[in-house]
């Protein structure tokens, strides 16, 4: 691989006191080149958003190292750090809109903070990039569906012109109808601004449809890195990964058979 864009290396995190320590990521490592998609899969709890809140900068408490282009992360202990050439999109659009804030103002006060000039301009070009008519900036988050508040998200990272997207369960709150509909968005917007995805899901059809490589997470560690075309042809190696794979596939088959 050319040099990773964003890379993890040994991070470990624990949460706790020293009686209660619980620790939730171990030795957790990954390269990821650019413009690559990169999905962190693994059941519930595993520790998969605990990661990426660490690469965000969102959980400063990490042992390890986050780097960006061979440049670690700065250490968040030294008071509150949010990178703009990494942006996160988060799991519940209805819980990351501000509920009085309207959309202008969402997509406005990034550029305001970052002194970003064209304001009008750059509101109307990504909301439309995310396939809203640019009249939604006076919207309200009430007045939106989940799939609309989901794109506000979306145009809210990508209005501060990102390299890496940090995306936890992008879909998972939504409606089914609409989930192949923000996936489909997501794998356009990389395509056209050659952005790098870390993405995370329990949810394999997800990781699939969007990643190239992926690791797969067991009690906090990546037990296996995978392509996606190796999902795809069942040639998983880790015992763990194939029971994993096995219980999604059959899961799936018995939604087929619920819908038909
Ligand atoms: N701020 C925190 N304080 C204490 N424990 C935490 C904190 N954040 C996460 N944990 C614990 O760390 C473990 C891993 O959580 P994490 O959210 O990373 O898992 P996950 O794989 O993303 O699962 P899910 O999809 O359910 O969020 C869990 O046991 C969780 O309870």
């Amino acid at each position: 691989m050319n040099r990773p864009i964003l890379e993890a290396a040994n991070l470990n995190v624990s949460f706790g006191d020293e009686d209660d320590r619980h620790h939730v990521v171990k030795d957790v490592s990954f390269r990821i080149a650019p413009g690559e998609c990169y999905g962190l899969i693994g059941e519930s709890g595993c520790g998969k958003s605990t990661v990426l809140r660490a690469a965000a900068g969102l959980n400063a408490d990490y042992e390890g190292a986050i780097l960006l282009e061979g440049k670690e992360q700065p250490n968040a202990k030294r008071g509150a750090y949010f990178l703009r050439r990494v942006q996160m999109v988060f799991q519940d659009p209805y819980a990351s809109l501000h509920p009085r804030k309207m959309v202008e103002k969402v997509l406005r006060e990034p550029l305001q903070i970052h002194g970003f000039d064209r304001q009008r301009q750059r509101i109307d070009e990504v909301l439309v990039q995310v396939g809203l008519d640019p009249a939604f900036r006076y919207r309200f988050p009430h007045e939106l569906s989940g799939g609309q508040r989901q794109r506000v998200a979306i145009a809210r990272a990508l209005i501060m012109e990102p390299e890496v997207l940090l995306l936890d369960e992008p879909t998972s709150a939504l409606d089914v109808s609409v989930q192949a509909e923000i996936l489909n968005l997501l794998t356009q917007i990389q395509r056209d601004r050659g952005l790098t995805y870390l993405l995370v899901s329990h949810d394999m059809a997800v990781i699939a449809h969007v990643c190239q490589r992926i690791g797969m997470m067991q009690h906090g560690r990546i037990i296996e890195e995978m392509t996606s075309k190796s999902v795809r042809n069942g040639q998983a190696q880790h015992p763990y990964t194939r029971e994993f794979l096995d219980a999604s596939a059959s899961f799936a088959a018995a939604l087929e058979g619920d819908a038909a």
